[in-house]
């Protein structure tokens, strides 16, 4: 049964007249989401395309959807209530049943990714597309890629990737997990020889994966030479049991992620054979010769982490603009309270509370899917310079994407949580799609290198570049601004009006302050602190990583706002864009601008570079913007392009139908299957019907 969107005649005159008043107020969801789409200045489509490259791809996303819905595997009607069993069954079916179309209808790699993440099923095979595969394209010889990739891209195995281990996670240096090798039988032996050691937290390892790529210490007649990558297999193929010498499974129930398998592992002396080391750059030879990487490539064994962490910036806007549509569509419609009872309630969205929120997060999220493109363009460039044996922007490289990873997931992370809250109860609903996408998305604060760790690793790059700075020398790449902070250790804010904060230049200057402020204050406390003298190095190091983070921190959000000008002028200037969006997204890195300077506004004032006076127009400021991207704002949710199928969401569905929504969706919770409900025999009969009483 589906219910009057406003009250029928019937039911007001039975209500009549005691909710007249009230009753009439009532507005239609449905149309206050058309009446959002008439108020915007910009054609949202021709955005759509633009940031989806173009009306093809657009179209091919909704043929993809059209086959995904098709699927069994990949109906997302009872999404919400799967039992962890369920979950992690269906999430492998979704990417086998994905995997399939692609082979059977020759589906292209870029189709295969839509299809991913349009039906968003995270499940046991994460790893081995995300990791283990990269690993060995990465770090493999061309024979060992022979090997393994078309067995990985068959599916006749499956992979994983073992680093991390119950007593270690972030100091891979110091890992237990040992490779010896056995030059007798040219053999690797791979042992775990503490209960701290077991591998522990694998994607797809507990119950899916039939080989790993096992970071362990390699140990060559007798010396320790750190970790490095080795493929072994740990289940039979043929009937999925652990081989001899293994001890694996899944680790339990997690926060959110559950259809993913994630499991622990130890092992009894493994022999595994010497080519299953990975030997694109260190080598050990059959004589137990061992011949170490280049010397500009000392870390090749962390160059996954590089590439994962470079995936996660890029898909940190995805996330955050999913939580931004559906709190803003949801806003657009949810109408609460009215001044006088009988008069139209407002939109959700027109209290300046609510507004001042989501339109400065819809900024965020929108200068992430920019960073996301160009982070990813970053990697490629570093991977061509790789493959010619061209290390030299790996430094760089590195510590942009460990501390973009880090503000990227911060701001996803919060910016999810901050969009649910705008939602009241209905966003606690696991209907409205919000908690389902924070549960699955917030561990990107932790693996791949936890934040604080990944900041203080940009820290490292910045403090060498403070003392470049120091004695002289010229900087080149993202602290170059450094160099021109230290000429002029007075500069001070001049802005005079509020609307002198919209010009990138200010903007600009005022982030750049802020960061190379904070870069100097931490180099000062960490050298009070006697870094640099030998023996303290640590002590210091960790005495002073709270102005160590804060730098790195600023240092990236001011990388992360350059990077949204910049894009967005490219897109303007070669006319990739039509005036109407290229205003709006003028507006929108304004708008990122200015919340980005008021998250910093105690350090703009701390060292005296801006007033007291000139950060309240900074606050006025952000007003103005949020009001006038206030029309746009639901257009500026349909450029993001996403499909209902894709959201799975009652509230932020493109129609505004979200009280249907909701209660459709409640009708297939199987706590409904039958009137009584599930307690009605074994609980409630008992004591409540007289007759089963009686019996007691
Ligand atoms: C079938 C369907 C088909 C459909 C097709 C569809 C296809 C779809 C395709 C898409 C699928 C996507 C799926 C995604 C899923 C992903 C899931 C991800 C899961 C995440 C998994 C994980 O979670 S997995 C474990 C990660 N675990 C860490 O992340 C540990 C952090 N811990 C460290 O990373 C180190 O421990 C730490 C702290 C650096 C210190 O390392 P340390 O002590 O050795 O180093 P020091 O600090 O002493 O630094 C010494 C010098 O090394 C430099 N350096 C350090 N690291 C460097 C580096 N990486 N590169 C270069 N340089 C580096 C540094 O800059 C210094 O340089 P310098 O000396 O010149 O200053
Ligand atoms: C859902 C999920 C999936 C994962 N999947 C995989 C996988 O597939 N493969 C895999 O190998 N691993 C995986 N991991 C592990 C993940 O990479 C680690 O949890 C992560 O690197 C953090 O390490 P840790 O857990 O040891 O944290 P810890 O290092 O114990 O961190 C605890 C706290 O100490 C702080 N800290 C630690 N060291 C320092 C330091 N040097 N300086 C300052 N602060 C410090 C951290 O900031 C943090 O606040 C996964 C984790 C999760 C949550």
């Amino acid at each position: 049964m589906s219910l009057p969107q406003r009250p029928d005649e019937a039911t007001r005159r039975l209500v009549d007249p005691a909710c007249r008043v009230t009753l009439a107020g009532a507005a239609n969801p449905v149309d206050d989401a058309a009446a959002e789409r008439l108020k915007a200045t910009f054609d949202s489509e021709e955005l759509a395309a633009f940031l989806h490259d173009g009306v093809d791809k657009l179209q091919r996303r909704e043929e993809l959807v059209k086959l995904l819905q098709s699927q069994p595997w990949s109906d997302k009607t009872h999404r919400y209530f799967l039992t962890r069993e369920q979950e992690y069954v269906g999430g492998l079916e979704a990417a086998v049943g994905i995997w399939q179309q692609m082979r059977g209808e020759r589906l292209s790699m870029e189709d295969g990714i839509t299809m991913r993440s349009l039906a968003y099923f995270p499940g046991g095979l994460e790893l081995h597309i995300g990791m283990f595969i990269p690993t060995i394209l990465g770090q493999g010889t061309p024979e060992q890629q022979a090997k393994w990739l078309p067995l990985c891209n068959r599916l006749q195995i499956i992979g994983t990737y073992a680093q991390t281990e119950l007593g270690h996670g972030t100091f891979v240096r110091g890992l237990q997990t040992v490779a010896v090798y056995d030059e007798a039988s040219k053999e690797f032996v791979v042992h775990s020889p503490s209960l701290e050691s077991t591998k522990w937290w694998p994607g797809g390892m507990g119950k899916t994966a039939t080989h790993v790529i096992l970071m362990a210490r390699l140990f060559v007649k007798g010396k320790d030479y750190g970790p490095h990558s080795f493929v072994v297999q740990i289940r039979d193929l043929a009937t999925h049991l652990p081989l001899a010498g293994v001890s694996v499974g899944d680790i339990g129930p997690k926060m959110g992620f559950n259809g993913v398998d994630n499991g622990y592992l130890s092992l009894d002396h493994v022999r595994i054979p010497r080519d299953a080391m990975l030997m694109r750059f260190a080598q050990v030879t059959e004589e137990g010769r061992y011949i170490p990487p280049p010397p500009d490539n000392q870390k090749a064994a962390y160059a996954t982490m590089v590439y994962v962490r470079a995936t996660i910036v890029r898909d940190s806007g995805d996330f955050l603009s999913r939580a931004v549509t559906i709190a803003t569509r949801y806003a657009a419609v949810r109408r609460q309270t009215a001044t006088k009872l009988g008069e139209p309630e407002l939109q959700v969205l027109d209290y300046d509370n609510v507004q001042q929120i989501l339109l400065p997060l819809m900024s965020r999220a929108y200068a992430l899917v920019f960073m996301g493109r160009s982070m990813m363009d970053m990697y490629h460039s570093f991977d061509s310079a790789r493959a010619r044996g061209d290390f030299s922007v790996l430094p760089e490289l590195h510590a942009l994407s460990s501390g973009l990873k880090a503000l990227s997931t911060d701001i996803a992370a919060t910016g999810i949580e901050t969009a649910r809250r705008q939602c009241g109860g209905h966003g606690y609903m696991l209907a409205s799609g919000l908690p389902t996408l924070f549960n699955s998305y917030v561990q990107n604060c932790t693996w791949e290198g936890d934040n604080n760790v990944m900041y203080l690793q940009t820290a490292r790059y910045l403090m060498k570049a403070a003392i470049a700075v120091q004695t002289g020398k010229p900087l080149t790449g993202s602290a170059k601004y450094l160099s021109d902070a230290a000429r002029q250790p007075n500069a001070k804010c001049q802005v005079a009006a509020p609307e002198d904060w919209r010009a990138p230049a200010h903007q600009l200057a005022a982030l750049a302050a802020v960061a190379a402020q904070l870069t100097a204050q931490a180099a000062a406390v960490l050298a009070r602190a006697g870094g640099g003298r030998p023996g303290v190095e640590g002590e210091a190091w960790n005495s002073s990583s709270v102005d160590l983070i804060r730098a790195a921190r600023a240092h990236i959000a001011l990388y992360l706002h350059q990077n949204f000008i910049e894009c967005v002028e490219a897109a303007s200037s070669q006319r990739k864009l039509s005036a109407g969006p290229a205003a709006v997204l003028r507006q929108l890195v304004a708008l990122h601008g200015v919340a980005t300077l008021l998250d910093a506004a105690g350090d703009l004032q701390e060292r005296g570079y801006a007033t007291g006076r000139q950060v309240a127009l900074l606050r006025g400021e952000q007003r103005t913007l949020v009001r006038a991207l206030r029309p746009n704002a639901v257009a500026l949710t349909d450029s993001f392009g996403y499909p209902d199928y894709m959201l799975n969401s009652a509230l932020g569905r493109r129609d505004g139908n979200v009280y249907q929504a909701l209660l459709d969706s409640a009708k297939s919770s199987p706590l409904n299957a039958t009137q009584e409900g599930p307690a009605w025999k074994p609980v409630l009969e008992p004591l409540l019907n007289p007759q089963a009483r009686s019996r007691l």
